[in-house]
Order: structure tokens, then sequence, then C-alpha cells
């Protein structure tokens, strides 16, 4: 298939880009590099030993993305990856947030209609589950906008803007991939995870620490009603979780459909930096902080319908993600300013 892949620059994206050409699939990205670096395209030819087309476009502008789908379609399938993700910012941020995520969807499903495209693909977030009685989650679980933040309140509305422009074209396939923690990085130690600025999440922190350029990680809760007291998720291999894009522009019906991707073995926070330590042989200090705001006890999925009608699971557990995150993590400190310097 020819794709075009938005944000293939970012972490889920060049991963999804080398899955892509790895499989026979050509790949044409269109990314802002708003938050990412034009070395990803470099590394990304660099593994699968071709060269991705790519265009800077922002894909909230209608007329670039036209321009650009005349320049390197024809297409068959659109992965809509762009967004802005840093669920701190989008609360201080909301009308960005709103105006890039819901936006750029708006604008990459019209130029699925407009340019003929017979499949979009848009990722999604397992924060869009809303009721803790559900775990784990399945498709048809409980989602709503009662979201703690912009950032999920805009991944949901994207999936209510698809739901109903299915409806206008029975025979388009609209798939809707709803990501657990993706983590990990691809083996060659080439392309990873590259967070702006300060990051946020567990497993960036957790390298960090292990690398010693952060002091310790801050265990935000003791006190959940969990084995060791801390929250549990579902983290999933990054490769992995690229291979369930293929999967799913590969198998996807017709119409309208959810996918959960995640492994369905939820970690908790101490068992995550655990088996970073293992990984690594670095000691990864912690010290107990309060709950975050806005973080719920516990979220993994039942992965069952990507493995029925995708012929999808995850295959790696955490010792191999981690294991892969820290050989991303010591070949690139800064990430991909390591190479630009
Ligand atoms: N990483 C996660 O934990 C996670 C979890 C669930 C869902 N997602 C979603 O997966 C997708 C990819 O996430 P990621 O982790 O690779 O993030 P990322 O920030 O690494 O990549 C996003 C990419 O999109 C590009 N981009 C953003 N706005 C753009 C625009 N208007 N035009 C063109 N390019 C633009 C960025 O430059 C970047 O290359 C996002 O939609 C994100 O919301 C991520
Ligand atoms: O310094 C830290 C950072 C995180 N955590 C804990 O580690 C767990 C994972 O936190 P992350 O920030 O890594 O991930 P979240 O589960 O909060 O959210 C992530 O996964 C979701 C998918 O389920 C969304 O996609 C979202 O965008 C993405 O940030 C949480 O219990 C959190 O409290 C810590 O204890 N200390």
């Amino acid at each position: 298939m020819r794709v075009l892949l938005t944000g293939g620059a970012g972490y889920i994206g060049a991963h999804t880009a080398v899955e892509l050409v790895a499989a026979g699939h050509e790949a044409v990205i269109f990314d802002d590099f708003s938050c990412s670096s034009p070395v990803a395209i470099g590394r990304i030819n660099e593994i699968t030993g071709t060269t991705v087309p790519f265009r800077e476009i922002d894909v909230t502008d209608a007329d670039a993305v036209r321009a650009g789908i005349e320049e390197t379609g024809p297409f068959d399938a659109i992965i809509h990856l762009a967004a802005r993700k840093a669920i701190g910012e989008s609360v201080s941020m909301p009308l960005e947030y709103y105006a890039n995520n819901v936006g750029s969807t708006l604008v990459m499903l019209g130029a699925m209609r407009d340019h003929g495209i017979g499949t979009f693909l848009f990722s999604g977030t397992g924060t869009v589950y809303t009721h803790q009685e559900d775990l784990p989650f399945v498709e048809t679980s409980r989602t709503g906008l009662d979201l703690p933040n912009p950032y999920s309140k805009s991944k949901r509305m994207c999936e209510e803007v698809m739901r109903d422009f299915a409806r206008t074209d029975p025979d388009k396939r609209l798939i809707g991939l709803r990501y657990f923690n993706p983590i990990g990085a691809h083996d060659s130690g080439l392309i990873g995870e590259d967070p702006q600025g300060i990051p946020n999440n567990l497993m960036p922190i957790v390298a960090r620490v292990a690398a010693g350029i952060l002091p310790q990680v801050s265990v935000f809760g003791r006190d959940y009603d969990t084995a060791d007291g801390t929250a549990l998720r579902d983290y999933i291999h990054v490769v992995d979780l690229a291979k369930g894009h293929l999967a799913a522009i590969e198998n996807a019906e017709p119409g309208m459909a959810f996918f959960n991707l995640g492994t369905g073995r939820p970690s908790s926070v101490l068992e995550l930096i655990a088996a970073f330590e293992a990984a690594s042989g670095a000691t990864v200090p912690t010290v107990d902080a309060p709950r975050r705001p806005g973080d719920a006890q516990a979220t993994y999925c039942l992965p069952d319908k990507a493995h029925a009608q995708l012929g999808w699971a995850a295959e790696c557990g955490i010792e191999r993600a981690c294991r892969d995150y820290w050989r991303w993590q010591e070949r690139n400190p800064e990430g991909y300013r390591s190479a630009e310097a």
C-alpha cells in the first residue's frame, strides 16, 4: 500500500515508518517538526536502507496538505499520528490543543474524501475510558468527555468526528486505535522517544535517572489499592504498537472500528522501575510523592478484538522494552539533539 503518514518524525511515527517499509509498503511522511527532529527521517532511512519521502507540512493547513498529496500521491491509506500530546501543556493551552489535534483530523479526513483515499487510521488513547469498574477495558467499555484534560478530550472528539464521517460512505475504512502506554525503542538504537523539554512520562524519566541525568524518580502515589500500592499501566513496546498499525490497515473491514492496542498485562510503577534497573544494570533511586492529579489507579486493556479481527498481538514484555529503551538512551543521551550538535 502507499501510505501517507502524518507525524512520521515522532516517536510512534518513526517506528511505524520503519515497519511499513519493512513489510513492503511505501510511506510518505508529512510532519512540521513542531515536536520532533528532522534527524529522525535520516535515521528511518538508515534503518530501512531506503529514502522515505517527506514534506515539511503543518497538517492543519488544508491547502498545504492538498498540494503535498497532489505532489506525492496517490495514496491507499492515511495514518494520522500528528498531534500535540503533553497532557499538562494541554491544560494551559487548550485552544492550541483542540486546534491542532481536532483541526488536523478534520483536514486529513477531508483529504481522504477529496483524494479518494480508502483507509484512515487515527491514533487515539486508552485514557478515553472513563470507568475504572470496567477494567480491563474493552472497546465497548464506557467512554465520554468527562476526562481530566483537553488532550484526552481532543482525542475523544476526533473519534466522534470519525464515527459521523464513516456514516457518509460505508465503503471507507476508518480505524480508531486506542494505545495504552508505549515504551521501548527500535533495537538498532537509532530511533526512540525524544521528549521536548522536561519529560513527564514515567519511562523517559526512569531512563534519565538510570543515566545519571536526573537524580531520582518521584513515585506518584504509594497508597493505591494495588499489590505494591503504586498505579498500574499497560506498557506496550513501541515496535509492537507500530506493527499494530500495519495489521490494522491491512486487515480492517469497511466501516468504523476501534481497537485497543495493549498487552493486557498491567505493571506497577515499581515493577517498571525494577525491570529498568535489571535491563540497565543501573540503580534508579526513588522518592515517594503524592498522587498526580487526574491519574487513574489502573489503565489496562483486553486486546482480544485486535487479535481476532486484525491478527495482531503484542510480542514483547517490559523487560525487552526496557533493554531497547536503555540502548536508545545510552546511544542518544540528549535524544536526536546528540546528532544535531
Ligand atoms: N506516546 C504516547 O504515550 C501516546 C499514547 C496515546 C496516543 N498517542 C498519540 O500517538 C500519536 C503519536 O504520538 P508520539 O508519541 O509519536 O508523539 P510525538 O510528539 O513524538 O510525535 C508527534 C509528531 O507529530 C508532529 N506534529 C504535531 N502537530 C503537527 C502538525 N500540525 N502538522 C504536522 N506534524 C505535526 C510532531 O512534529 C511530531 O513529529 C499522537 O497522536 C499521540 O497523541 C501517543
Ligand atoms: O515521574 C513520574 C511519572 C509518572 N509516574 C506514574 O507512572 C504511571 C505512568 O505515567 P505516564 O505519565 O508515563 O503515563 P500515563 O498513564 O499518565 O499517560 C500516558 O498513557 C496514556 C495511554 O493510556 C495516554 O496516552 C497519555 O498520553 C500518556 O501520557 C502513572 O501511574 C504515573 O503516576 C510516576 O510515578 N512518576
